[in-house]
C-alpha cells in the first residue's frame, strides 16, 4: 500500500482506532473503508457485529489482524478504559438514534446519548487521547424561519434557515414533546466535550451528520429486525416498497431534509481521522445541501427509482397520509428543514459531497432489492399463525 499523505503533504503514520458502535450503519462503512484503503488498526466495539461480519471472517482476508471485534456494552464493562488507552484515537458512534424511540423510550434515549457517553469522554480526557464524537444535526432543532408568519418573505432568506455550527441557536420544543430528548442529550454531551477541550485540553472533533443514508441502514421489520420496529425513513420506505404497500407520509410529508450518500460522508470522516491538526477543536456539519427534498418528494422519488431497479410497477396510489400521533405516538415533534452550511468543513478539510439524490437512491435501492426481496417474498407467503 502506498504511503498516505495528509492535506499538508505529510506522510500519515498508521494508528490504532477504538471505534465504539462499530457494528452499526456508519461504523460498518467506516470499518470497510479503513480496512480496504488504509493501514490503520481498528478495535471494533459493539453489542452486535452482523454488519461487519464480512470484515471479520475468514482469517485469510487481506486485513486480518488489523480489525479486532470486542463484544462490549459500554454501559457496564470495565474493559472500556483499557481499550481506549490502547488506541491513539477513539471514535464514539454508540447511540439510540431512531426517532420512534425518542418519545416512547425517552429514558433509554437520554441515558444512551448522554450518560453512557460520559465515561468515554472522561477516559479520553484523562489519558490524553483524541476523540471524534458523533453528534447530530438534530441539535439545531427547528429553524428560526419556522416561527415567522407563513407568508413572511423572510422565510426565503437563508439567514433564517441555513444551519451554521458557530452561529445557529439550538431550538427545541417543550419538554412534553419528548421527541427532543435525543437532541437535548446530544447537545449536552457536545457542551461537555467542548468544555473538556477548553478547560482540560481534550483534543476533540464533533461530527453533526445530516441524514446520511445508504446500504445497511437500520433494518427491515420482520426480516432482520423486530416486526413492530420503526426504523428511520429510508428503511421504512424501503420496507413499504419491498412489500408493495403505500409509503406512509407522517403529517403530510411536508418536512424537508437534505440526504447525503454514506460513501461521500465517510470521505469526510477519513479526512478528520487523518488530519488531526485541521480537525481538532472543530464541530463539523456533514451533509449535502444540494439534495434537499420534502419527505413527500423523497417518497415519490424512491417509488420511481424502486420501480426502475426492481422491474415491479409502482402502485397507482403510492403514498398514504398518517398522523404523527398514530405513527410515532404522543410527544412526537419534527425538525422543519435542515440545510447544512458547508463553510467550516470546506475551509478546514476541503470536503464536498458528490452524489445526487437520484444516484444514491439508485444504488441503495438496488442493494435493498438484492438483499431483501426474496426473504420478503418468502415471509409473505407463510401462513400467519392464528
Ligand atoms: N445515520 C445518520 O444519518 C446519523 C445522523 C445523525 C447522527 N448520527 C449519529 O451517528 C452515530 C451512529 O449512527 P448510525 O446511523 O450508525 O446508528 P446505528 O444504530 O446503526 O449504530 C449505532 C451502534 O451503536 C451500538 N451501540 C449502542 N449502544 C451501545 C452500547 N451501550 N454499547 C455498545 N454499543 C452500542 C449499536 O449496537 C449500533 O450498532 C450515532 O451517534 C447517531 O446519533 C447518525
Ligand atoms: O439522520 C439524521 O441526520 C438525524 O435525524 C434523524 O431524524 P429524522 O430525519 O427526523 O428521522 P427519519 O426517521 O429519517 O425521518 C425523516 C422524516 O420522514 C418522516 N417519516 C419517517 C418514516 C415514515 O415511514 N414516514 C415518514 O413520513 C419523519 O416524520 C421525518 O419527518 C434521526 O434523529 C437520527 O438518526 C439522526 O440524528
Amino acid at each position: 500500500m502506498a504511503t498516505r499523505m495528509d492535506l499538508d503533504g505529510k506522510p500519515i503514520k498508521p494508528i490504532t482506532i477504538c471505534m465504539i458502535g462499530a457494528g452499526g450503519f456508519i461504523g460498518s462503512h467506516l470499518c470497510e473503508k479503513l480496512m480496504s484503503e488504509t493501514p490503520h488498526k481498528v478495535l471494533a466495539l459493539d453489542v452486535y457485529n452482523d454488519k461487519i461480519k464480512h470484515l471479520l471472517e475468514p482469517d485469510s482476508l487481506p486485513w486480518a489482524g488489523r480489525i479486532e471485534f470486542h463484544r462490549i456494552n459500554i454501559k457496564h464493562d470495565s474493559r472500556l478504559e483499557g481499550l481506549i488507552k490502547m488506541a491513539d484515537l477513539t471514535i464514539n458512534l454508540a447511540a439510540i438514534c431512531t426517532p420512534a424511540d425518542y418519545n416512547t423510550r425517552p429514558l433509554d434515549t437520554i441515558y444512551s446519548n448522554f450518560i453512557d457517553a460520559l465515561p468515554v469522554v472522561k477516559y479520553c480526557s484523562e489519558n490524553n487521547k483524541r476523540l471524534i464524537h458523533f453528534s447530530t444535526c438534530e441539535v439545531y432543532g427547528k429553524t428560526i424561519g419556522c416561527f415567522l408568519p407563513k407568508d413572511s418573505p423572510l422565510r426565503q432568506d437563508p439567514a433564517y434557515y441555513v444551519l451554521k455550527e458557530d452561529e445557529s441557536p439550538c431550538i427545541f420544543g417543550p419538554i412534553e414533546k419528548q421527541r427532543w430528548s435525543y437532541a437535548c442529550a446530544k447537545q449536552l454531551i457536545e457542551r461537555l466535550i467542548y468544555a473538556e477541550g477548553a478547560e482540560n485540553g481534550l483534543e476533540f472533533t464533533i461530527v453533526r451528520p445530516f441524514n446520511w443514508i445508504g446500504p445497511r441502514m437500520d433494518f427491515i421489520p420482520g426480516i432482520d429486525g423486530p416486526s413492530e420496529g420503526v426504523p428511520r425513513v429510508l428503511a421504512c420506505f424501503s420496507n413499504n416498497l419491498l412489500r408493495g404497500e403505500p409509503l406512509k407520509l407522517v403529517d403530510g410529508g411536508q418536512s424537508q431534509r437534505t440526504f447525503v450518500y454514506i460513501k461521500d460522508a465517510i470521505e469526510a470522516v477519513m479526512l478528520m481521522i487523518e488530519n488531526p491538526q485541521r480537525a481538532n477543536g472543530h464541530i463539523f456539519n456533514v451533509g449535502n445541501p444540494n439534495n434537499e427534498v420534502t419527505v413527500r418528494q423523497l417518497a415519490e422519488m424512491m417509488t420511481e427509482v424502486y420501480s426502475k431497479v426492481s422491474g415491479v410497477p409502482a402502485l397507482e396510489k403510492p403514498t398514504v397520509d398518517v398522523s404523527s400521533k398514530e405513527f410515532y405516538g404522543e410527544g412526537y415533534d419534527d425538525s422543519d428543514k435542515r440545510i447544512p452550511d458547508m463553510t467550516i468543513i470546506n475551509k478546514q478539510l476541503g470536503w464536498n459531497p458528490k452524489t445526487s439524490l437520484w444516484d444514491l437512491l439508485e444504488s441503495t435501492l438496488t442493494y435493498q432489492h438484492r438483499t431483501y426481496a426474496e426473504a420478503i417474498k418468502k415471509s409473505m407467503a407463510k401462513p400467519v399463525a392464528s
